[in-house]
C-alpha cells in the first residue's frame, strides 16, 4: 500500500525513560527496583518508533541535549528515522517510571533542559518551511523550560496556517494553550480531559459531552483514551467506542498513549476507514502495555489483538 501522507513527529522535551518494577513503593523508605530498561524516548519519539516498526518512513524533530545524545542518534539510525532534531546545550532529562504489581505506573517526569530564546527562534524559523516537506505534523509531549504556553500556541497556529494537519498530544498548560490553535486531531486521556474541562467526568456520557465541547473548538478529530476501558473517537461522521482485550499481564503502561497516536496516524495515512483505524490504534496500544519498551516487535501478536478489539457506534 502506498504512503499518502509525509509525516513528522515533534518532541520538544524528549526524555530517557528509566523503567522498573517493584511490588509496592514504600514512600520514605529505600526501595529496591527491578530494572526493566533505560530507553531514549519522549512522546513524539515513541510515536515515530512505532510507525517505523510498521514500515512507515518519517522524520523526527524537536530539541536534544548535546551532552547525552548518543542513544537517541543510535535509535534514529536503527529505525531509519530522518533526524531533524536541533541540538542545544545541556542534557536531555531522565524520567522514572515504576510499575507496581497491583497498581498503575508511577511517573516521575522531570522538567528537562532550558531552551533559550535564540534556540526557540531558530526552531520556529526552520519550521516555517515544513509545508514543503510534510503533510502531517504530530506535536507530542510537554514543553521544556524556556517555551511559554503562549509561544507554543502561536507556533502551532503557524503550522496550521501552512496547511499542515496538526496532531496534538500533550497535557496541562501546553494542552490547554495548544487546543486554542484548533489542531486537526487531539488525543487527551480521560484525566487530561478532566483537567481541561475543570470537572470530574464519571461516566461515558459525561466524557462524550466534554469531548463534544472540545470538538466545538473547531477540532476535527477528538480521541479520548481511557486506559483499560478503551477509547472514544468523535469525528464529523461518527462517535465510535473501542474496547481492546484487557491485557492481563501488564508490564508497563508507559507508551500506551503514544502507541495509540501512532496507530491512529498509521490508519489515517493508509486511508483506513474510521472504525478500522480506531481498531488498529487500540490494538497497537494494547500491545504496548504487555512490554516495557515501546514499539511493535511482533506483528503477528498485533494482528491477534486486532481481531479481539470491539468497535461500536454510539
Ligand atoms: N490494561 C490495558 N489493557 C488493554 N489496553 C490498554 C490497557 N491500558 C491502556 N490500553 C490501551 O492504551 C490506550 C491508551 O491508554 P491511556 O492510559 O488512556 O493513555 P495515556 O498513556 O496517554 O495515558 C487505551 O485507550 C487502550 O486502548
Ligand atoms: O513530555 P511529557 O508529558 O513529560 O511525557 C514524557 C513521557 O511520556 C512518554 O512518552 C510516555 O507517554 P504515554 O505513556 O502517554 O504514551 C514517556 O516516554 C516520557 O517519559
Amino acid at each position: 500500500m502506498s504512503q499518502a501522507l509525509r509525516i513528522l513527529t515533534v518532541t520538544l522535551n524528549p526524555a530517557f525513560d528509566l523503567v522498573g518494577r517493584v511490588p509496592r513503593i514504600e514512600i520514605g523508605e529505600v526501595n529496591t527496583v527491578e530494572t526493566l530498561g533505560l530507553y531514549p524516548a519522549g512522546k513524539g519519539i515513541n510515536v515515530a518508533k512505532v510507525l517505523a516498526d510498521l514500515d512507515v518512513d518519517l522524520s523526527v524533530s524537536g530539541f536534544l541535549g548535546k551532552d547525552n545524545q548518543g542513544d537517541f542518534v543510535q535509535l534514529f539510525e536503527q529505525n531509519k528515522l530522518d533526524d531533524q532534531f536541533q541540538r542545544i546545550d545541556g542534557k536531555t532529562r531522565i524520567n522514572v517510571k515504576i510499575t507496581e504489581t497491583e497498581n498503575d505506573v508511577t511517573d516521575l517526569n522531570f522538567l528537562g533542559f532550558n531552551v533559550s530564546e535564540q534556540d526557540w527562534q531558530t526552531f520556529v524559523d526552520h519550521s516555517q518551511q515544513w509545508h514543503t516537506q510534510f503533510d502531517l505534523v504530530a506535536v507530542c509531549g510537554s514543553l521544556p523550560r524556556g517555551i511559554s504556553a503562549e509561544q507554543f500556541a502561536d507556533w502551532l497556529k503557524s503550522l496550521k496556517n501552512q496547511g499542515l494537519k496538526v496532531v496534538l498530544d500533550s497535557s496541562n498548560a501546553a494542552l490547554t494553550a495548544g487546543l486554542k490553535a484548533s489542531p486537526w486531531l487531539v488525543k487527551p486521556n480521560h484525566r487530561e480531559l478532566e483537567t481541561w474541562i475543570g470537572r470530574k467526568l464519571n461516566s461515558i456520557d459525561e466524557i462524550i459531552d466534554a469531548a463534544k465541547e472540545l470538538q466545538a473548538q473547531d477540532i476535527e478529530n477528538v480521541i479520548i483514551s481511557m486506559g483499560a476501558e478503551g477509547s472514544i473517537w468523535l469525528s464529523k461522521d461518527a462517535i465510535l467506542q473501542a474496547q481492546p482485550p484487557r491485557c492481563e499481564n501488564v508490564v508497563s503502561t508507559v507508551g500506551a498513549g503514544d502507541s495509540m497516536v501512532a496507530g491512529l496516524i498509521y490508519g489515517l495515512t493508509k486511508g483506513f476507514e474510521q472504525a478500522h483505524t480506531l481498531a488498529f490504534a487500540s490494538a497497537t496500544s494494547a500491545l504496548a502495555v504487555s512490554q516495557s519498551n515501546v514499539g511493535v516487535s511482533d506483528k503477528a501478536q498485533l494482528e491477534t489483538i486486532l481481531q479481539q478489539v470491539k468497535i461500536s457506534q454510539l
